[in-house]
């Protein structure tokens, strides 16, 4: 296993938002975490990130305990691109992209030639090389989103852990982020964990699915097998028709009502 959860309990508060949460991915899988709003899926990624420490329970990547891991190693195994980004967006695509580099870097902190190499090769990767003297703030919702990845990428994970990679762009960026996403995951065997809300998306491009609810993890199995009506009603309070995707040889939904509690 290339990342182990190992019994995760997080309060604030008073309130437990997870409970006894375990989870295990596999090198090269694509999984996916879904579950209702505030059930604790960012929360989870900021704990598998270390950008929150949970009260109990244990993280490992490669066997090894994410707890005492210097920051800059963590960094170069696995790569985080929360929701909100408060860095300022104000620098050029090059520059962002390049940041990536730094857990990398040496005391000097200075770009060496191959820092320069792997910059373009991951603006190469996410399209976005022609792009690399626009300011990000100038650039639409799916270049951007790309941008970031490239970042991410340049970094040299492992593992990508993203949050919500498809939130506020139109169905053609959405689709060419998820295509990416399975792009970069084929060709350069990359782990990626995510969280997502369409769960479509998250049946067609993860192997495995993961659904917290409850505080704990409700159901989990391979994506192509775990939607069902007793899946969608227990995790979403939801009926739906269960389709059969020929062209991409997987199953899909229509929601139809919101049940009565
Ligand atoms: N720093 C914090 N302090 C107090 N409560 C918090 C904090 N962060 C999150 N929460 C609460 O924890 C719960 C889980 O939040 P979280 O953002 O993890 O849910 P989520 O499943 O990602 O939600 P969504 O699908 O709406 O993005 C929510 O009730 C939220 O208000």
């Amino acid at each position: 296993m290339i990342l182990t959860v190992d019994g995760i309990c997080m309060k604030f508060k008073e309130k437990v938002i997870l409970d006894n949460v375990n989870l295990s991915v596999e090198k090269g899988e694509v999984v996916s975490i879904v579950g209702p709003n505030g059930c604790g899926k960012s929360t989870l990624l900021k704990i598998l990130s270390r950008n929150l420490s949970p009260q109990k329970g244990n993280v490992c990547l490669h066997g090894k305990s994410i707890k005492h891991m210097k920051p800059k190693d963590l960094a170069k195994k696995l790569a985080f691109l929360p929701q909100s980004r408060s860095v300022s967006s104000d620098f050029s695509v090059e520059t962002l992209v390049s940041y990536g580099r730094y857990p990398h870097l040496g005391f000097s902190n200075r770009l060496k030639a191959m820092d320069l190499e792997i910059v373009d090769w991951a603006m190469d990767k996410t399209r976005v090389l022609e792009l690399r003297n626009r300011t990000v703030n100038t650039l639409s919702g799916g270049e951007a989103q790309r941008t970031w990845i490239a970042m991410a990428l340049a970094q040299r994970p492992d593992i990508l852990l993203l949050d919500e990679p498809t939130t506020f762009l139109d169905i053609s960026f959405q689709l060419e982020v998820m295509e990416l996403i399975k792009e970069l995951n084929q060709t350069l065997g990359l782990t990626i964990i995510m969280v997502l809300h369409d769960i479509n998306q998250a049946v067609r491009y993860s192997h495995k699915i993961y659904a917290l609810k409850n505080s704990t993890i409700s159901h989990h199995g391979h994506a192509h097998q775990i939607l069902s009506h007793q899946f969608l009603s227990g995790v979403f309070n939801i009926d739906a028709d269960i389709f059969t995707d020929d062209k991409n040889n997987c199953p899909y939904i229509i929601p139809q009502r919101v049940k009565k509690l």
